[in-house]
């Protein structure tokens, strides 16, 4: 087993006297790609934003990349936030510029930088994620959503980050589109030796993408393992999840590679 790049240590997260999670442990180690699955309010996304350094914990310790976030300092923090990218849901780009300028927003931090090579970075960003040559140019509201996704993900990886947050990446995709996400995110976090921390939904994404998952259910990270060690856990949700009708009928599709041959 590779090093582990994020410690989580008794997390909690509470608002007001809701308390999402507590006592939550898990390890996510160096080029892996974790897919976090629960029910909907579990705490999935409170969780990308907590261990990604943007929402303080009530309680317990992030280590990520050998640093522990809750005791460091700005500065410290802000080294760290270089190495790491998020991708938010709805893609979190601003309408007011282009495609390019939102990827370049990230670079500004980094002192030296040319306004050349700023762009140059991003539009190597932009093709790196699949747009088309002419879409660093454009607003995001003339996007489609998938088209807004990738630029996300372009600014996600504009740092050269070591980890990526990606929350809910195919969310609101068709699945022809989503389908198409699932490949880029393998494929450049195997490219780049990304490690990959992704919140889910999509089974899809589960069996196409991920080397392991992380279940939250009662209030906490019930279990972690590959999406075979998922069938032989006894929750109910996970049962559910794992064992239903949607999850046989992903888990029995021929894999990519074997259909094509087979066509
Ligand atoms: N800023 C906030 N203030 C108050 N409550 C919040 C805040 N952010 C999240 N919550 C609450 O925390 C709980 C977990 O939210 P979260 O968005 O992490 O769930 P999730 O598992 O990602 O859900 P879904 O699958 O539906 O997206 C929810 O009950 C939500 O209402």
């Amino acid at each position: 087993m590779s090093e582990a790049v994020i410690e989580v240590r008794d997390l909690k997260a509470q608002f007001g006297s809701h308390v999402v999670y507590e006592n939550l442990n898990l390890d996510v180690y160096r080029g892996e790609i974790l897919g976090v699955v629960g029910g909907s309010g579990t705490g999935k996304s409170v969780l990308l934003r907590s261990i990604a350094g943007l929402l303080t914990p009530a309680a317990g310790s992030v280590r990520m990349l050998g640093l522990d976030m809750q005791s460091a300092s700005e500065a410290e923090r802000q080294a760290l936030s270089d190495r790491v990218g998020v991708m938010f849901q709805d893609g979190a780009l601003f309408s007011s510029l282009t495609v390019v300028e939102n990827v370049e927003v990230p670079l500004h931090a980094i002192e030296g930088l040319t306004a050349e090579t700023k762009e140059a970075l991003a539009r190597l960003k932009v093709s790196l994620s699949g747009l088309p040559w002419n879409a660093g140019d454009k607003y995001p509201s003339s996007l489609s959503g998938g088209m807004r996704k990738r630029a996300g993900l372009a600014r996600a990886l504009a740092r050269d980050p070591e980890i990526v947050f990606l929350d809910e990446p195919t969310a609101g995709l068709d699945p022809i589109g989503a389908a198409a996400f699932d490949d880029l995110i393998f494929d450049l976090s195997r490219s780049l030796g990304l490690t990959t921390f992704l919140v889910t939904h999509d089974l899809d994404t589960l069996y196409s993408v991920c080397d392991r998952v992380a279940v939250l259910a009662e209030r906490h990270v019930y279990a972690t393992g590959t999406l075979e060690d998922m069938r032989e856990i006894g929750h109910p949700w996970i049962q559910e999840y794992f064992n239903g009708p949607r999850a046989r009928a992903v888990s029995t599709k021929p894999a990519p590679d074997q259909s094509a041959e087979d066509s």
